[in-house]
């Protein structure tokens, strides 16, 4: 018999390549291949327990000038790892009193792009995989951890874990990034001229190398 109403939605076959995967294997675009080394600490990072600052004013995660951003801050760990932390507010809502979950990808992305920091290269995001474990209502401090797993030339291979409240804290999420180096006129050929102008104005020297993520 065939019913009215809404046609009925027949699944397509699905790659089974994700579901094989154990829940703590990477996708293959997001293992280090075999000749990856250990990521080094450079010899300038700043030290275990210090608090990074915010890297441009207007970044949407970590900016002082951003009124909803994210306002994310990261401390240096040990080795090449980082902690970090935000305040969900009412302004990242996804759902009525839970955060937007791209708005907790961004704070994956901030706090795993805070770390290449630890390295001194320029660095952008090239794939960002997000676990989202459980909902994380407005009011909830984020606490973040990550680190750099690998180092492949310019493939930096990463993960972090987003807990509730605290490091004792339930996950909420989890993220496994590939990270690619990148020269200063992958920002300077590409960004708003007005920005990077401004950028460039800077007459901080640290200030103006870290908009970018250069290497003082
Ligand atoms: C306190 C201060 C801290 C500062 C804290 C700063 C925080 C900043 C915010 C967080 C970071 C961001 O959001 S950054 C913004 C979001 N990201 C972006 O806008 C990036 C947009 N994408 C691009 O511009 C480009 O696709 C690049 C640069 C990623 C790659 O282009 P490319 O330079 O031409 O390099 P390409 O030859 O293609 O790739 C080099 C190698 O990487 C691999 N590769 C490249 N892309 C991918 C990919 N998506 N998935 C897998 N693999 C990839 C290639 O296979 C190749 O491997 P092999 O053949 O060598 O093996």
């Amino acid at each position: 018999m065939v019913r009215p109403g809404r046609p009925r939605v027949r699944s397509a076959p699905v790659s089974t390549e994700n579901h094989h995967r154990d829940a703590h294997s990477a996708p293959p675009a997001l293992t280090p291949p075999p000749n990856a080394l250990p990521p080094v600490r450079h010899p300038d990072a700043p030290a275990p327990g210090e608090l990074l600052g915010s890297h441009y004013d207007d970044c949407f995660g970590c900016g002082g000038a951003q009124a909803h951003g994210l306002h994310l801050e990261a401390r240096a760990g040990d080795g090449v790892t980082i902690t970090a932390e935000f305040t969900v507010q009412a302004a990242h809502q996804g759902a009525p009193g839970l955060a937007h979950g791209g708005v907790l990808a961004t704070a994956l992305d901030e706090t795993l792009g805070s770390l290449n920091w630890l390295l001194r290269v320029i660095a952008v995001t090239g794939r960002l995989e997000t676990d989202f474990v459980r909902p994380v209502p407005v009011g909830t401090v984020l606490f973040l951890q990550a680190e750099i797993v690998a180092v492949a030339g310019r493939k930096i291979y990463s993960r972090a874990v987003g807990r509730i409240g605290g490091p004792e804290g339930p996950v909420a999420v989890r993220a496994q990034a590939l990270f690619i180096e990148v020269k200063v006129e992958h920002f300077t050929d590409n960004g708003r001229p007005e920005e990077i102008r401004a950028a460039m104005a800077d007459p901080d020297q640290i200030r103006r190398a870290r908009a970018f993520e250069v290497n003082p």
